[in-house]
């Protein structure tokens, strides 16, 4: 069967058996490299496991053989078995607690180590994949990965491993120590262990369903959550409230269905659980108790088979209660290492082509096509060559493929077919260093990080000395503005005073461009109108930032596509126009026709 990808699996709650099996290998695989560095501790810590739950099972055998053969001597004068008993007694409790202490101390240390690894890894990992996954993948499931699916893998992590060794282990000794002390006990569990067996079969497969279904809503629900607010002025905007609340409700309905779903589950296990243990405590006291009676058996005896007749069924309990954090944390650990595995589908060359001096940015498509999907083609075979210096303006209807032309040069998509080549070398064998050092995309909506603004503009040279980032500022005609916000350069964006307008983070982001110095410029030039002098200061930026550069602009605006050297007409995937403006109006065609609806709505609005 053709390999599943990873990421498509997440919404799914039932899987085939070879999805399965891929999953679980894909997981395994992961945690292995995860506990891998840690293998020491991970041994120590079961080496502590079993030193703890072997003096904790010990302790009522010593209880036992105290009543049983410590009194009659003490009876008689003999203080000493009973002081020594008493003592080691105290000793195993003690002893065992300082192990539980250490584990549990360790255990936390292992787990918190192979986090601290996951979390790095994840978050390299999401910023390695392309641009494509991100824009299919939302922002909220990466933050369900990076939060609630870490949280599942921290908490199984954190008690989980070793709260499971530590079950195993109080199991097999408690059982042990029954059958020393009673073969009858032995047979008793036998004959509960057929319910049990069936009962845990049961819950198991429903519990491992329920837990599945429950993570599926959970990721759905901060997904919502998250496009909500970061969409907030659109929702705001158009009064969508209603509806999101709506949408969020009937995810957040959902989720509380499946949780109580799972409750249910546990509802039936374990009291049932409990009824069968109840049932073999008390068969074995009125046997025991029959046999005490009867001067076959001690009373020591007895009461130590009490308790671990009371114990010996805690374990089954907890292994349920673990089974439904191991679920969790297997398909969290599922989703992870599926996430981990998806492969960039702009990959970085093995072996780069490095080239000597400056480059020039003489850009060539080489009979170019691309698809975002198979069979449905967003650019049809181009040729087109754009002479180092030249400054393009992409013009056509929406939808026309102007962002997938600029997305392609930008390298955030790979093409189809064809080559396009950067000054005669195909972009796909330059280093990502070296493309985005040669080739800049500035997009519309001028990102600004938490942090200074110096630190915004040094962004892509962090090496930037304060005088390059301030000659950066005024080359593009941001060094006024800047310098009148409360802390000038150092004013921090994420704080209140710190907020700047549409207008001065298109300074900011032109600044920031313009500090790389790259040879080719692709710019979507912002739609939002601003007042004129900021509109004037932003059109003088610009002007400055693409003197000397290839560019391409996806204009706007009338007067940014007349000042090129070059318009390229982009309409359903083709070039169908492409000159001079000047000769381009004179033909008369469809950018003639755009000029003149431009000019006219310019009329209209005056
Ligand atoms: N990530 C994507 N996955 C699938 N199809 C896409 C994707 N991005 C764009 N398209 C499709 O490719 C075609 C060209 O889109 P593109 O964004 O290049 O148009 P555009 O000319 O830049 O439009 P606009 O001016 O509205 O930004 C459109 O039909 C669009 O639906």
């Amino acid at each position: 069967m053709a390999r599943v990808a990873p990421v498509l699996q997440e919404d799914r709650v039932e899987l085939s058996a070879e999805e399965q099996k891929q999953a679980q290998a894909r997981s395994l695989k992961l945690l292995r490299s995860v506990l891998r560095p840690l293998k020491k501790q991970l041994i120590l810590t079961l080496v502590l496991v079993v030193v703890s739950v072997g003096l904790t099972t010990a302790l009522p055998l010593l209880l036992s053989y105290g009543i049983d053969n410590t009194i009659t001597p003490l009876m008689e004068g003999h203080s000493g078995p009973v002081t020594l008993v008493v003592a080691l007694y105290f000793a195993a409790a003690v002893l065992a607690g300082l192990t539980l202490y250490a584990n549990v101390v360790l255990t936390t240390k292992v787990s918190q180590r192979a986090l601290f690894d996951l979390r790095k890894r994840m978050f390299g990992h999401a910023q390695r994949l392309s641009v494509q996954f991100h824009e299919t993948y939302t922002s909220g499931r990466v933050v369900s990965r990076l939060t609630s699916d870490l949280e599942t893998l921290k908490s199984f992590l954190d008690s989980g491993l070793s709260q499971l060794a530590s079950t195993l282990l109080s199991m097999v000794f408690t059982v042990a120590a029954l059958v020393l002390l009673d073969w009858r006990a032995g047979v008793g569990l036998l004959v509960a262990a057929v319910p049990i067996y069936f009962l845990t079969r049961w819950f198991r497969k429903h519990s491992a369903l329920a837990y599945r279904a429950q993570r599926v809503v959970n990721a759905q629900l901060i997904g919502r959550f998250v496009e909500t607010f970061t969409g907030i002025r659109a929702v705001k905007a158009f009064r969508y409230e209603p509806q999101a609340r709506s949408a969020y409700g009937n995810i957040a309905e959902d989720f509380r269905v499946k949780v109580m779903d799972s409750i249910k589950v546990n509802g039936i296990f374990m009291p049932s659980l409990t009824a069968i243990g109840n049932v073999f405590l008390g068969t074995v006291m009125i046997i025991g108790g029959y046999a005490v009676l009867g001067g076959s058996m001690q009373v020591g005896t007895l009461l130590a088979l009490a308790i671990y007749a009371n114990r010996v069924f805690e374990p089954v309990m907890a292994l349920s209660d673990f089974y439904n954090l191991f679920q969790s944390a297997v398909s969290a650990l599922e989703k992870v290492s599926s996430f981990l595995e998806e492969e960039p589908s702009v990959a970085e060359p093995e072996h780069p082509v490095t080239r000597e001096g400056k480059p020039s940015g003489d850009v060539l498509f080489d009979n170019v096509s691309f698809s975002y999907l198979p069979g449905r083609p967003a650019l049809h075979p181009l040729d087109l060559h754009v002479p180092a210096g030249q400054q393009v303006a992409l013009v056509g209807k929406t939808g026309a493929g102007k962002s997938t032309v600029a997305k392609l040069i930008a390298r955030f998509y790979d093409v189809s077919s064809g080559r396009l080549l950067l000054d005669g070398v195909d972009i796909r064998d330059l280093s990502d260093e070296q493309l985005r050092r040669e080739v800049v995309m500035i997009t519309q909506e001028a990102f600004l990080f938490s942090g200074s603004v110096a630190d915004n503009i040094r962004l892509a040279r962090p090496s930037a000395s304060d005088e390059e980032v301030i000659a950066a500022a005024r080359s593009v005609g941001a060094h006024d503005f800047i310098m009148n916000l409360p802390s000038g350069y150092e004013t921090n964006l994420a704080k209140r005073g710190g907020r700047v307008s549409a207008g001065q983070r298109q300074l900011i982001s032109f600044a920031r461009a313009f500090l790389v110095n790259p040879s080719v410029l692709i710019l979507d030039e912002a739609t939002a109108s601003l007042d004129i002098p900021t509109e004037r200061l932003v059109q003088r930026g610009l002007a400055r930032l693409l003197q000397g550069r290839t560019s391409f602009v996806i204009a706007h605006r009338l007067s940014t596509v007349l000042d090129s050297d070059r318009v390229l007409v982009v309409s359903e995937g083709r070039m169908i126009e492409d000159g001079a403006p000047s000769a381009l109006i004179t033909a008369g065609g469809v950018f003639a026709e755009m000029v003149d609806s431009w000019n006219e709505t310019m009329a209209v609005e005056e």
